[in-house]
């Protein structure tokens, strides 16, 4: 029997009811599966965490959390408790650099059923690759004086290691897909950092002459995931265009409540995390309306990077015969409560 022991961080907001759906579906997965196992421990590491300790983790809390397979993350940031940067900065962000979690996978495809945003979307099929540890996520900088005289600087941090990392591994993956890679670049106005990325997917692309490669500026590029997103095949993107063509991603799906990531420490020394692409939806707490697919897809994710991609690939045919029916929440315009969705899930990988 395989164990997987998993850390599981609820957050704040809807990812306290999602998470549960979740793990309610692994644990059929795992019945299903015969030779797998579950080992769960909660860690309630959050924003109400924060208001009662002053802090979103104890200091012990990343030693705890390295101990584990995977860490299994809801959603995290409450602004009416917390400002969102401490709190993104206390548990997501550490999280994902202090366990060197340097690559983000988003993919972003239509399930069936699900109703686009778009017209037309016809049968995109899109991975982001997303830079996760450096680019503009960096806590170099400051603010000097005061009042109308204050002044903000915020340092981008842009190494060549981590840089071709991400690249490489958009090659890599375009290599077993439709063999295109398309570089968010913003060389025209910023003027050290985007010049240095785009030497650098140029020195990639060299290496890869059987992979078509192409540069688009990151405001364009926006734009084409909405005009043509079936053009797409891999896209590689620093830490913030990475995070907001993920979004844009997510939109076209339908709704950024089916979005699934994967933060994946790639040198073994730590645990990789999984997490929907969406935060804690204030507007929608408390309501049972959450779309539960976001968590059990990410949940997919954490199926296949533990070596368990037959089973990954079982649940999400099961997810999307779920939606081909018109099990769905209201954020895809169904009627579905989360709970409903999850339970039509189990019920059918039971089958
Ligand atoms: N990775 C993360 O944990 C993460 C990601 C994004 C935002 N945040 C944090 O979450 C908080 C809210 O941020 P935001 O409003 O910008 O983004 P959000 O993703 O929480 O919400 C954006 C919109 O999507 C909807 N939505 C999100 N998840 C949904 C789901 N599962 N089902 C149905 N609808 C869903 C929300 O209702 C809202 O209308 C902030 O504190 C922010 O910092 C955290
Ligand atoms: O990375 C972030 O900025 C947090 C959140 O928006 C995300 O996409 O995970
Ligand atoms: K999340
Ligand atoms: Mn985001």
């Amino acid at each position: 029997m395989k164990t997987l022991n998993i850390a599981s961080i609820p957050g704040d907001g809807v990812g306290k009811e999602i998470m549960p759906e979740a793990i309610r579906v692994l644990e059929k997965v795992a019945q299903v599966h015969g030779g797998l196992q579950f080992k769960f421990e909660e860690f309630p590491y959050s924003c109400d965490y924060y208001l009662k300790h002053g802090a979103m983790m104890p200091e012990d809390g990343m030693d705890r959390l390295s101990q584990f397979d995977s860490v299994f993350l809801g959603a995290v940031g409450d602004a009416s408790k917390v400002p969102d940067h401490i709190s993104l900065w206390g548990l997501l962000l550490k999280i994902r650099q202090e366990f060197q979690q340097e690559i983000n996978i988003r993919p972003a495809k239509l399930l069936k059923g699900i109703n686009s945003k778009l017209a037309d979307p016809k049968d995109f099929d899109i991975v982001v690759v997303r830079e996760n540890s450096e680019g503009e996520y960096s806590s170099i900088g400051g603010r000097i004086f005061h009042d109308d005289n204050e002044i903000a600087i915020q340092n981008n941090v842009f190494s060549k290691r981590a840089t071709k990392q991400a690249m490489n591994i958009a090659f890599d993956l375009a290599s077993k897909r439709k063999g295109l890679v398309t570089s968010a670049t913003k060389s025209n106005g910023i003027f050290h950092a985007m010049p240095f990325w785009d030497e650098i997917f140029e020195e990639i692309s060299e290496k890869h002459p059987n992979i078509k490669s192409e540069s688009k500026h990151i405001d364009a590029l926006a734009a084409y995931f909405i005009t043509h997103p079936h053009e797409l095949d891999v896209v590689v993107g620093s830490n913030l265009f990475g995070d907001i063509l993920s979004d844009v991603g997510a939109a076209i799906m339908g709704s950024i409540g089916v979005a699934p990531s994967a933060n994946l420490n790639l040198n073994g020394k730590y645990p990789s995390m999984f997490e929907p692409v969406h935060g804690s939806a204030p507007d929608i707490v408390g309501k049972g309306i959450a779309n539960p697919i976001g968590q059990i897809w990410t949940a997919k994710m954490l199926l296949e990077f533990n070596g368990e991609a037959n089973i990954a690939e079982h649940l999400l045919k099961v997810i999307e015969a779920v939606t081909a029916d018109g099990y769905q929440t209201p954020d895809l315009g169904g009627k579905y409560k989360m709970t409903e969705v999850t339970d039509e899930i189990i019920k059918r990988l039971g089958q």
